[in-house]
């Protein structure tokens, strides 16, 4: 005999499993049981939930897609700025940027170094470990409330392992085979076609339709956690750990440099394996590993003084078709 309290019982094994099961497939790309077992258990989930609404909970999977169509996206401002990068296209001004640096801090330390993404910027906000807001950059000051878009994304936890109140800002992005596949389907349907992933993802973002932006197979990559040193980590290195470990999806290729020629090996590396990333990136971010350094060398109104922007030459399209060329 089926009774709320023992529906509410097996809902939470249910939504235990199935986010453990969210977390190999969309955060860490390791796939651990088949679709159709998935399926199963979220369709006993869906079956419980509709029996017994009051045992739903705000991050049940089952909320992800609300199925709402929103009349617009509020306006928010962001508690700090988000700022962009400043960028340069050579290793000399690299080298001037690193010499620069050394002008203010006098001892040595290192630099993170992390690909650069081509997606949107976008900024999560939690609560005690509960997804409550998410946003774009808009103009770094403003940005727009797409929380609802947002938690349809697989890869941004609706809860976090701990119930810690952070922010935390990344990329979003549409995988090149999604945006391919996204292209040939609106080209069957006599649709406009996107330029490039960066817009496919703007696009669906901007979706008013929460059910088509759940549709687009987007995803993210976490990269800044707000007010760090209050947490006790000192370093960007140990963000990106943290932030794993908390359920985030972080960039993997992430690497600690200690001079500037394991840099130059990083790019050379990365611009060799660009072609052959499910993702566009357009360069690689240097940021000074130790958030003592960036403290004292803080920030312009609009770009850190400890963070530059190394950007490749744009070879998009051949990027893409060489890619998918590699995967046939
Ligand atoms: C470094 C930062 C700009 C994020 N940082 C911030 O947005 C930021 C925001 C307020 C800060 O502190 C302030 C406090 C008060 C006033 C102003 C700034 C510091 C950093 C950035 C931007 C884009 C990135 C990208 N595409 N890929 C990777 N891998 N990393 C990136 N990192």
């Amino acid at each position: 005999m089926l009774t709320e309290l023992s529906a509410k019982k097996r809902a939470q094994e249910l939504r235990k499993q199935l986010s453990e099961w969210s977390h190999q497939y969309y955060v860490m790309d390791q796939p651990t049981v088949e679709d159709v077992v998935y399926d199963k258990a979220y369709q006993e989930l869906v079956g419980l939930e509709k029996k017994f609404p009051k045992i739903i909970v705000d991050d049940s999977p089952t909320q992800r897609v609300g199925g709402q169509v929103l009349s617009g996206f509020n306006k928010l401002n962001h508690v700090l700025p988000m700022l962009s990068l400043g960028d340069v296209f050579s290793k000399e001004e690299l080298t001037e940027f690193d010499q620069r640096l050394h002008k203010t801090i006098n001892d040595e330390f290192a630099y993170n170094c992390e690909l650069k993404i081509d997606g949107l910027a976008i900024s999560l906000v939690y609560e005690n470990g509960l997804f409550v807001q998410g946003s774009t950059r808009g103009n770094g000051v403003v940005g727009e409330d797409i929380t609802e878009n947002l938690k349809t994304i697989k890869a941004i936890p609706l809860r976090l392992t701990e119930p810690v109140s952070i922010e935390v800002r990344g990329e979003c992005y549409m995988p090149k085979r999604a945006f391919v596949e996204l292209n040939a389907k609106r080209e069957a349907e006599g649709k406009t076609v996107f330029a490039n992933p960066r817009n496919a993802a703007a696009g669906s973002l901007r979706q008013l339709d929460t059910a088509i932006t759940a549709r687009r197979h987007l995803s993210t990559f976490i990269y800044y956690l707000m007010n760090p040193e209050k947490l006790g980590i000192n370093k960007q290195s140990e963000a990106l750990r943290k932030m794993s470990e908390w359920g985030f999806r972080i960039n993997t290729e992430s690497r600690v440099a200690n001079t500037m020629a394991d840099v130059d090996a990083y790019i050379d590396e990365y611009q060799e394996k660009r072609i052959t990333l499910p993702y566009d990136i357009d360069g690689i971010v240097l940021k000074a590993d130790p958030f003592s350094v960036q403290r004292i060398v803080g920030n312009t109104v609009k770009v850190p003084r400890w963070a530059i922007a190394y950007k490749f030459p744009p070879d998009e399209q051949e990027t893409v078709v060489r890619q998918i060329e590699w995967t046939v």
